[in-house]
């Protein structure tokens, strides 16, 4: 974006609502990424939108009623379940082989993690005829294309001559990244096209993959009359959207939680009470504590702890008394900071301790759920307002399942001559821990 747009950072929750929530048309943009700006200057200003960064409009709407209607749908989450279950399946045994260190440590636990969420949101999107082997392919390159775009800092356009050149050796790296990554989807778009067409197309098990809806979706059509089919470049850029949103974030939730309850012993116990009694299924209904230790994941360590907007000049009044510097001339950027939201003392007891109890009847955050409600918002990990993020029903019921199914099979502790956690968080594409969590994973007994 140019640098001369002002960027203001609002972080008190009750102006967040005032613009997210009760004047929601005029915030909902985003500021356009400097990826976006640089790969469209690369096809001679050729959109390639997704989901995430394309202007609030008709053809927005489109492709989030699509994702909404045909993926998300809170009706067809239980569909998820083989899914879920095949995936626990295959971490259950990873986490048991895995090699240990010399204190007998997991050492790569967020790669698991990776694996076993990333093999059910590909099956989601390509069916389950997609063997091992392609979904290995995908995962490599998608952590490779969200570790690259981490890297580039979307929003960083200042610094030296010499910042500048290792910035463009990372947007270098980025592109390369994003040419592999189509070369590599196209295919099983094609292949899916083909299956689909077929006489006896493969049994989803009533599901039906993201590709599919993409195929018979029908887009405004810029500049004529009607509606169109998306073109091949469109679907690549959904389906990284949907493979990197879908896993990266919850996969960054389910690490902090699990750092949390290596470094609490307590949270552990209770939660196994809960879950020892329980079927997987059951996970998506009732587990009170498990819900509330999510919950407070989310309010310390927000995946997105910065939700960007573009706004227009004449909405400024609306931020009145939240803004961080003098209220701009011409069209701004505004940050609002999730981050800030979760820690706020004004609205948290004792914000930085993780206390999931918080959540449960009596607690400061008794009644606050993953989104907020229409009348105020005490956190916001997944966004506000006509924005919000769409995969917050899939995210919850993957992130309580896997979850549950870890309390259930492996006792987990620090490892030996280790005192707590490094709970140190760092910026990547997602706010990850700055020292990847290592921990004693050893099998329990009881099993299920
Ligand atoms: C713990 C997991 C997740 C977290 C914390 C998270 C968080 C967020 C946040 C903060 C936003 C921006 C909201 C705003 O601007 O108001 C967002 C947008 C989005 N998320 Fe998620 N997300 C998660 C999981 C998912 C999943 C599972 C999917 C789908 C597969 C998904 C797909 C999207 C998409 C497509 C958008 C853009 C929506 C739009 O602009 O209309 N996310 N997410």
């Amino acid at each position: 974006p140019p640098a001369t747009v002002a960027r203001h950072k609002i972080s008190d929750p009750a102006i967040a609502h005032r613009a997210l929530v009760e004047n929601a048309d005029a915030f909902s943009n985003r500021p356009r990424a400097r990826l976006h700006v640089a790969l469209a200057g690369r096809r001679d200003g050729k959109r390639i939108e997704d989901l995430n960064s394309v202007a609030h409009g008709p053809y927005w709407r489109a492709l989030r009623c699509n994702l909404t209607a045909e993926t998300l749908h809170p009706s067809r989450l239980g569909g998820l379940v083989p899914l879920q279950r095949e995936a626990v399946q295959g971490l259950v045994a990873a986490l048991s082989s895995a090699p240990r260190g010399s204190r007998e440590e997991v050492t790569e636990v967020h790669q698991h993690l990776y694996g076993a969420v990333f093999s059910v949101v590909a099956r989601l999107c390509f069916g389950h005829a997609v063997d091992e082997a392609h979904v290995r392919a995908m995962r490599r390159v998608i952590q490779n294309f969200q570790l690259a775009i981490g890297q580039v800092k979307p929003f960083s356009a200042k610094g030296s001559v010499m910042d500048k050149i290792v910035e463009w050796r990372r947007l270098r790296r980025l592109f390369a990244i994003n040419v592999g990554l189509k070369e590599l989807l196209l295919p099983h778009i094609a292949a899916r096209r083909m299956a689909v067409q077929s006489p006896r197309p493969h049994d989803e098990g009533g599901r039906r993959p993201y590709v599919d809806s993409l195929f018979d979706l029908r887009v405004p059509n810029e500049g004529a009359a009607g509606r169109r089919a998306l073109r091949d470049d469109e679907m690549v850029n959904l389906i990284t959207e949907f493979l990197g949103a879908g896993t990266g974030t919850v996969v960054a939730c389910m690490e902090w939680a699990l750092a949390h309850i290596v470094d609490k012993p307590g949270v552990q116990e209770k939660l196994r009470g809960e879950v020892d009694d329980g079927e997987v299924s059951r996970v998506v209904a009732g587990m009170p504590y498990l819900h509330a230790v999510v919950l407070e994941t989310l309010r310390m360590h927000p995946p997105l702890p910065v939700i960007p907007r573009h706004v227009h000049a004449d909405a400024v009044g609306v931020l009145v008394g939240g803004m961080s510097m003098p209220p701009p001339a011409g069209d701004f950027y505004v940050n609002f900071s999730v981050g800030d939201m979760g820690r706020d003392s004004k609205i948290w007891s004792e914000p930085h301790e993780f206390r999931p109890e918080r959540f449960l009847a009596g607690g400061d955050g008794d009644g606050v759920g993953p989104l907020p409600g229409p009348k105020q918002i005490r956190m916001m990990p997944f966004g506000a307002g006509h924005r919000f993020c769409p995969g917050v029903g899939m995210a919850m019921v993957n992130v309580k399942c896997f979850l549950a199914a870890l309390m259930r099979e492996f006792e987990w502790a620090l490892p030996i001559g280790t005192g707590a956690v490094d709970l140190t968080e760092m910026d990547s594409f997602f706010k990850v821990m700055k020292k990847p969590l290592s921990a004693r994973v050893t099998r329990r007994r009881k099993s299920i």
